[in-house]
């Protein structure tokens, strides 16, 4: 059981201010400053040594910072030391921390070499970064921006302690400028910074060391359910419908309604059918235009092709009276391969009393047409999946969504009243409630057109399998974006990254579930 809620650590993750109340109330409760502190850098010692055995490398440069962090610092220095590692400190600050300072203290008794010029430190194999941690707030100046620039052209590997320094450790942003590291060692819990795109260059491989922060404390400042988590493969697993039960039919496996495609983007249809189809959903329909029919049957022989009259040009004009009887589905997906000639379509779909998922023209028509304020008014959950561009069309007044996309996806489903995935190296995934899941890792690979296609119909079927409440639903969304990216990562491992077109991932989705 212990064990279990430790492992719950993994998928959460806490704001600075979060953190340093959580500090407070184990200082409060007795635990000596110093002694946490020697917990968590003995510890990532000992992971850098792990990454970089003394039989690789022995001259380390390890740079001090004024606060905790360059305390941290210290106490690796004096430990590598100790192992044989040859240590130079860049030390520039003549304030320290009254414990940093006693750390500094004992590392000039025992030898070891301490300067003030970063270009003394231009021959070491390695560099530990303990400049700056969460404390950090204003932007950096003077001779540490001079320093950074100078560590940022060298071609010696880097390890940060907790955060790359001069990073924001909630909205990653560079504050003047900042560290980029080979490795990021992040102390105890996970920060938002981990998972903000802007960051992700200067974090460089991210990993986690767990000193033992105890959960009550944990749970004493973050409250259930947690603001902002991890959609762990932990977490995925659980909610993946796998094994089926034993005794089922397919319309109790969920009964999904794809509306999608035009004969300008045929494409699109096929690939949200095939994303749908490896969600595994139990009845799949789709709304096509007439003409696209038997082009759907063809790669989708399952499904329950439905033609819908056609514009001149081949986009949908209206839905055929069987794709209008919505008693038959669980959900409905609308969107791919549109084009925004189907602005009725969309218009209507909106007051369907059913989940509804809007990606692609379902989402350019919503903002051509200002139709998001409506969202709130929908008696059904909404689902909105923008990219970056999509976003910025769909809510204009929310600033930067490329810098701090955590809050900018938060306010975005808290105004909306819909669940919003916005896609990106670190997709994230809010519903109106506050909650916001993001999904650990992905591929560039899956920066390709279609994918996206693929990612609408996996959404639908697998959420199709899963209705219920809105929490339901919003870690169903991000329990899809995550088998999404896995399965791109699978791709792209065994094909390259170029090797990831869209139907190709579609074909890599069931791996996934087949490695559990
Ligand atoms: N709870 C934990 O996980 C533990 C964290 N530890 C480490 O402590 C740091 C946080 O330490 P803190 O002293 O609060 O802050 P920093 O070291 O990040 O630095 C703040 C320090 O720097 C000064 N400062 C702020 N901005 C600037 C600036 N622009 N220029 C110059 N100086 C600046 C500020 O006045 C402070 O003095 C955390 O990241 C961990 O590494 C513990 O050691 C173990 C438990
Ligand atoms: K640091």
């Amino acid at each position: 059981m212990r064990h279990k809620q430790r492992q719950a650590l993994d998928s959460i993750i806490v704001t600075a201010e979060q953190m340093r109340q959580i500090e407070g109330r184990i200082f409060a409760a007795g635990m000596p400053v110093a002694a946490l502190m020697e917990k968590a850098a003995i510890l990532t010692a000992h992971s850098i040594q792990e990454l970089y055995p003394l039989s690789q490398v022995s001259r380390v440069g390890i740079l001090v910072g004024p606060g905790h962090n360059g305390g941290d610092a210290l106490v690796i220095a004096r430990e590598l030391h100790l192992q044989g590692y040859n240590i130079c400190l860049y030390c520039p600050f003549s304030q320290l921390k009254e414990l940093t300072q006693y750390h500094a203290n004992y590392a000039n008794s025992l030898g070891i070499c301490s300067y003030e010029d970063i270009e003394l430190l231009e021959h070491c194999e390695l560099i530990i970064d303990g400049l700056f941690g969460f404390g950090l707030t204003r932007p950096l100046t003077g001779i540490i921006v001079e320093a950074i620039t100078i560590l940022n052209e060298w071609n010696i590997p880097v390890i940060s302690i907790d955060i790359p320094s001069g990073l924001h450790t909630d909205t990653g942003e560079v504050l003047g400028i900042a560290i980029k590291a080979t490795y990021t060692l992040c102390l105890g819990l996970w920060k938002p910074i981990f998972f903000q795109d802007q960051a992700l260059e200067y974090i460089g491989e991210a990993r986690r060391i767990d000193f033992g922060i105890p959960v009550k404390d944990v749970r004493a400042i973050v409250a259930k359910p947690f603001p902002l988590q991890i959609l762990t493969k932990t977490l995925a697993k659980e909610f993946l419908p796998l094994p089926r039960p034993l005794i089922t039919h397919k319309y109790k496996q969920g009964r999904l309604l794809l509306i999608c495609g035009s004969y300008r983007y045929a494409g699109g249809a096929i690939l949200t059918g095939l994303g749908a189809r490896a969600s595994g959903v139990g009845m799949l329909s789709m709304s096509v235009p007439e003409s696209l029919k038997p082009l759907l049957v063809s790669h989708l022989p399952e499904a329950l092709i439905i033609e819908c009259p056609e514009t001149k040009t081949g986009a949908i004009a209206g839905l055929s009276p069987l794709a209008s009887d919505f008693d038959q589905y669980d959900i409905v997906a609308c969107g791919p391969g549109l084009t925004q000639e189907a602005t009725n379509i969309v218009e209507n779909i909106l007051s369907v009393p059913l989940p509804l998922i809007l990606d692609a023209d379902g989402l350019n028509i919503l903002a051509q047409r200002v139709m998001v304020s409506g969202l709130s008014r929908r008696v059904a959950p909404t689902i909105l999946t923008p990219h970056l561009g999509e976003f910025k069309r769909l809510f204009p007044h929310i600033a930067d969504p490329g810098g701090d996309r955590i809050t900018a996806v938060k306010r975005a489903a808290q105004e909306s009243g819909a669940i919003i995935l916005l896609k990106g190296a670190r997709t994230a995934i809010a519903d109106p409630h506050g909650t916001v899941w993001l999904i650990p890792e992905s591929t560039p690979a899956l920066a390709r057109g279609g994918s996206g296609d693929v990612l609408t119909g996996l959404i639908g079927g697998l959420v199709a399998q899963n209705s219920g409440t809105q929490e339901i639903l919003s870690r169903g969304v991000a329990t899809a974006a995550w088998w999404h990216a896995q399965a791109g990562i699978l791709a792209a491992q065994e094909r390259t990254e170029l090797g990831v077109d869209a139907f190709t991932l579609s074909s890599y989705l069931h791996r996934v579930g087949a490695g559990f």
